[in-house]
């Protein structure tokens, strides 16, 4: 069975400038990275400046958007429609991250949704679940990741086009990045969760990616794991230290 390639997300969420987008793709277009073969790199700008990162990055990166409606746009005020992605040539997107769970009150059910209608409509999905702090201290990770991971598996029935990103709320953005091991172990569980639920091919072929305070130091390390197909950056993905994330994608094709 093929390996599965390194992917490095850049999430950029909702920071940033016309002139900071430009000075990030240059920093991004002119840095020496592992070839195509061996990592799969996708930054993902706030929607407004998509067609300006896409017109200006480098053709071996691709582009993500950060969300997307749940169905066919149409009369629903202030979202943006995977029809319109499509139209715009975004092959990527987002969906279900936890800042968007917790602060916009997405569901699994609809989170769900929204990626099988993505994917319906012929966008990759980078689809995102994780365990708070009080859920991690009560033991029950495993069960709230399996969870997040089944309301999706009830909708989709081809998982190609989909990266899995696991990335624990207590990580995301404070600096308190998970253990290697730590990584490893939700990663292996959800792996074996799809073996039992989905099938052992898609269990295999399926990117599952860590993403928590994920920066130039630590990702080596976390990289080396045998689950660990990547990382979903944020804060360091503004920073010239997001090339040395990209790099780690030389930990696997090393080993
Ligand atoms: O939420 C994240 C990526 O989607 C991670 O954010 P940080 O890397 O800033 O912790």
């Amino acid at each position: 069975m093929a390996a599965r390639k390194f992917f490095v997300g850049g999430n950029w969420k909702c920071n940033g400038t016309g002139e900071d987008v430009k000075k990030i793709v240059t920093v991004l277009n002119e840095a020496e990275v592992p070839s195509e073969d061996v990592v799969e790199v996708v930054v993902s700008p706030p929607f407004v400046f998509l067609p300006q990162v896409k017109g200006l990055l480098r053709p071996d990166f691709s582009v993500a958007a950060q969300n997307c409606w749940v169905r066919k746009g149409g009369a629903f005020t202030g979202e943006i429609s995977a029809e319109m992605l499509v139209n715009l040539q975004v092959p990527w997107v987002i969906l279900g991250h936890s800042e968007r769970r917790a602060l916009m009150g997405e569901s699994s059910d609809f989170v769900a949704d929204k990626i099988a209608y993505a994917l319906s409509q012929g966008i990759k999905v980078i689809a995102c679940i994780g365990e708070t702090l009080e859920q991690r201290e009560a033991g029950t990770t495993m069960e709230v990741v399996a969870a997040q991971t089944k309301a999706i598996a009830e909708k989709i029935s081809d998982w190609t086009n989909v990266v899995l990103a696991y990335e624990p709320v207590w990580a995301i953005g404070t600096g308190k990045v998970a253990t290697p091991a730590q990584a490893q172990e939700v990663h292996d569980g959800l792996r074996k969760w799809l073996v039992t639920n989905v099938s052992p091919a898609v269990a295999e072929s399926t990117r599952i990616i860590y993403g928590g305070s994920v920066n130039g130091a630590n990702c080596k390390e976390l990289a080396a794991k045998p689950d660990v197909d990547g990382f979903l950056v944020g804060g360091a993905s503004l920073k010239p230290e997001f090339v040395d994330i990209i790099k780690s994608a030389t930990v696997k094709s090393s080993a």
